[in-house]
């Protein structure tokens, strides 16, 4: 347990996850980006004392990254195990982030893992293997992802029970930057108050408003010691708009309230 990344527990999450593990249900993590899922499967394999193998999805993602392939090795071709069957013969965590950008191959994949014959058919191999019984499948998807953005099909999605994130509010999360930055108690809360002022406006437009992970993220560096503006302007406003109007009216607001 001395490694245990530090997991600010919003609403009982971890012992939903430990009964999921217990009694091997696949999890679905929604929720938008850097608000705390992938730091929370980190904090609870530690907790369990499982492996955890992370494959973040991208549209190239296919079924033959996550299962194997062979390779050719001096004269011979030898078979080489993926992330997703070493995570099934060694009975390890696999999270697979972004699952709905992946390749409809995947999702193909999974399906034999995710319910009860908790196996996975190489057909590369003509093989089919059984997950150890501390395998457990948690994927993570985000529903507000910007336009064109993908969903899961419902008979992927109730293959797993599912918990939903959110930010934090404000209490917590200034508690999570103090923790994760040192930043003092007063300058956490007003970055916090920024960052709730911005989600507010909606009017905006902005494809994601701004993520825990950028709260985080102004706070190291006003605790490293460069200027509070800067510093929000850079961690904050930057990040989140390439609009010239909204960047200035989100520095001049950021400029206003630290
Ligand atoms: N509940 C929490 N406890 C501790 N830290 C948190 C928490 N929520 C957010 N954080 C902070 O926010 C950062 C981003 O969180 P994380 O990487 O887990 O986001 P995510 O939801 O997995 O995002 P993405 O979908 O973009 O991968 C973490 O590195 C951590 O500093």
């Amino acid at each position: 347990m001395e490694n245990l990344p530090f997991y600010q527990e919003i609403n009982n999450e971890a012992e939903i996850f430990e009964h999921a593990w217990r009694n091997k249900l696949p999890l679905l993590l929604k929720g938008p980006t850097g608000c705390g899922k992938s730091r929370f499967v980190e904090f609870m394999a530690e907790k369990l004392g499982q492996r955890l193998i992370t494959i973040s999805c991208h549209e190239e993602t296919s079924a033959t990254d996550l299962i194997g392939r062979y390779i050719i090795k001096g004269a011979e071709t030898v078979w080489v195990d993926g992330p997703m069957t070493t995570a099934i013969k060694e009975g390890a965590i696999l999270y697979l982030d972004e699952l709905a950008e992946a390749r409809p191959d995947v999702v193909v994949a999974i399906h034999s893992l995710t319910d009860h014959r908790r196996e996975l058919f190489i057909d590369k191999l003509g093989e089919t293997i059984k997950a150890d019984p501390n395998f457990m499948l948690v994927a993570s998807f985000n529903p507000g992802y910007q336009k064109g953005f993908k969903e899961l099909k419902p008979s992927t999605r109730q293959r797993f029970i599912a918990l939903s994130f959110h930010y934090p509010e404000a209490k917590t999360e200034t508690h999570i930057l103090e923790k994760e930055s040192g930043i003092d108690h007063s300058n956490a809360k007003k970055i916090v108050a920024i960052g709730n002022k911005i989600r507010n406006l909606t009017e905006l437009g902005l494809a994601e408003t701004v993520s825990t992970r950028l709260l985080v993220d102004a706070s190291i560096l006003i605790h490293s010691g460069l200027g509070k503006r800067q510093s929000m302007h850079v961690a904050v406003v930057e990040p989140l708009t390439d609009d010239e109007h909204t960047t200035t009216s989100l520095k001049d607001l950021c400029d206003l309230m630290i």
